[in-house]
C-alpha cells in the first residue's frame, strides 16, 4: 500500500448504492409517532486500483425527523455518483444536512480501510479517533420496550429480562404522565430492583410536565430519563439536571420530594435528539446531560459518533451508542463504535429483533444482554460478502 491516510483516502474510489426496505415486526411506539418500516441504501466503495477487489460496505438508512428524508439521502448519494471517483467521498457529504448519506459512505470507506489492514472496524475506528485503548470484545446492550399499556409494557420487560437483559429502556411520553408512571411502576414491579431501567420521552414534555414526571419517576430508581424536553431546550435540560424550578423564574414548579431534593429528584438526564440537532459540543457546553445517546446514522457516521463519544467521556458525560433501528450493516458498525468507547454503558443496539427480516444474517446477535464484536477484518470478515457484489 502506498497510502496511509487512516480515513482511507488515496487512490480513486467508485461509490455505488442500491435501495432496500424492511418492515418492523410491529410498529415501535414512541412519543414522536410509530416507526413501522425502514428504507435505505446499501453503499459500496471500491478502490480502482485494488488488486484483491476489496470493497467497503456501508448503509445509509435515513429516518425522517432524525436525519434527511429518503429522497434527500438518495439525492446526496446520486450526487456523489456524478463524480464517483473521489479521494475522500465521505468528505463530499455534509454531516449536518445529509447524515445518513454520509454515514453510508464513511462506513464503507472505513470498512474498506480496515479490511485492507486486516483489522476489526472497531480497532480501525479507535486508532483513527485516538481512543487510546484497545476496543472491547463485547458490549452490553439494553432491550428497547415501546409504548403500550402497563400490562403489555410489563410483559415486554419481563420477556427481555428472561432473555438475559439487565438493562431496559422504556419509551414514554406517548401518553399522559400519569399513565407513564403506571407503566414504569408495572415494569419495576415485574423485573425487580436488580434490573437497570431507562425511560425515553423523545422530547415529549414541556418544562413543567418534565419536572412533574421526573419527580414521580424518582421513586423507580431510573438510570436516566432520555430527552425529557425538546431537542433545542438545552437550558431546560441543564435546569432539570440541577433540579431548578420548572419555569426558571424562581417559583416552585412542583415542590421538593420527601428526600429533600429539588424537582427532578436527582434522576439523571440523557440527551439524544439534542445531540443530533445541536451537536455534541453545545450539549456538553450547556451542561445539559449526564449521558449522551449517540446514533451514528443521525450524527453522520461511525467516525463522528465515536469522536462525539470520546469528547463526552472527557467531559465526564457517559456515552451510549444506539441505532435508529438500522439494518444489519449499520447495526454491526454501531457495535464496533460502542466497542471502541472505553467502558461503554449498555447501548441501544438490540434492535435486530424489531425488524421482520434483514439484509443478511446477523453476525453478532444479542446473547445474555451482550453483543460480541465480530472479529473478522472490517465489519465482520466475510459475513457480508453477498452484499459486496
Ligand atoms: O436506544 C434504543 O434502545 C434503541 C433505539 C431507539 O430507541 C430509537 C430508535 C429509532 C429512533 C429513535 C430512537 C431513540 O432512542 O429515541
Ligand atoms: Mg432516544
Amino acid at each position: 500500500m502506498t497510502h496511509d491516510d487512516p480515513r482511507g483516502g488515496g487512490p480513486a474510489r467508485t461509490v455505488r448504492h442500491r435501495p432496500f426496505a424492511l418492515d418492523l415486526t410491529g410498529p415501535l411506539g414512541t412519543a414522536r409517532g410509530e416507526i413501522g418500516r425502514r428504507e435505505g441504501f446499501v453503499v459500496t466503495v471500491e478502490r480502482e486500483t485494488a488488486e484483491d477487489g476489496a470493497a467497503g460496505l456501508g448503509e445509509a438508512t435515513p429516518l425522517p425527523g432524525w436525519t434527511e428524508s429518503r429522497e434527500a439521502c438518495e439525492a446526496a448519494l446520486d450526487g456523489l455518483g456524478d463524480r464517483s471517483e473521489v479521494d475522500s467521498p465521505a468528505e463530499a457529504l455534509d454531516a449536518a444536512s445529509t447524515p445518513a448519506a454520509r454515514h453510508g459512505v464513511s462506513l464503507a470507506v472505513a470498512d474498506a480501510a480496515a479490511r485492507e489492514r486486516g483489522r476489526r472496524l472497531a480497532a480501525h475506528l479507535a486508532d483513527t479517533a485516538g481512543a487510546g485503548v484497545a476496543p472491547a470484545d463485547a458490549v452490553p446492550v439494553n432491550a428497547t420496550v415501546g409504548d403500550g399499556s402497563p400490562v403489555e409494557t410489563a410483559a415486554d420487560a419481563r420477556r427481555a429480562v428472561e432473555a438475559g437483559f439487565d438493562c431496559l429502556k422504556v419509551k414514554v411520553g406517548a401518553r399522559g404522565v400519569g399513565a407513564d408512571i403506571e407503566r414504569v411502576r408495572a415494569v419495576r414491579e415485574a423485573v425487580g430492583d436488580a434490573v437497570a431501567l431507562r425511560a425515553d420521552a423523545n422530547g415529549a414534555w414541556d418544562r413543567e410536565t418534565a419536572s412533574r414526571a421526573l419527580d414521580a419517576l424518582a421513586a423507580f430508581d431510573l438510570a436516566y430519563v432520555e430527552q425529557p424536553l425538546p431537542a433545542d431546550d438545552l437550558d431546560g435540560l441543564a435546569a432539570l439536571r440541577r433540579g431548578d424550578p420548572a419555569d426558571g423564574d424562581g417559583s416552585d414548579g412542583g415542590g421538593e420530594g420527601d428526600d429533600g431534593r429539588d424537582d427532578g429528584g436527582g434522576v439523571p438526564i440523557a440527551a439524544d435528539e439534542s445531540v443530533a440537532a445541536r451537536g455534541i459540543g453545545a450539549v456538553l457546553d450547556a451542561g445539559a446531560a449526564d449521558a449522551v445517546v449517540l446514533k451514528p446514522m443521525a450524527l453522520g457516521g461511525p467516525d463522528r459518533a465515536l469522536a462525539a463519544a470520546l469528547r463526552a467521556r472527557e467531559s465526564g458525560v457517559d456515552p451510549v451508542v444506539t441505532t435508529t433501528i438500522d439494518a444489519v450493516v449499520a447495526r454491526t458498525a454501531a457495535v464496533h463504535v460502542a466497542a471502541a468507547v472505553p467502558d461503554v454503558s449498555p447501548c441501544g443496539l438490540a434492535t435486530a429483533s424489531l425488524l421482520d427480516g434483514d439484509l443478511a444474517p446477523d453476525p453478532c446477535p444479542v446473547e445474555g444482554g451482550r453483543i460480541a464484536v465480530p472479529t473478522g477484518p472490517g465489519l465482520a470478515g466475510g459475513a457480508f460478502d453477498d452484499l459486496r457484489r
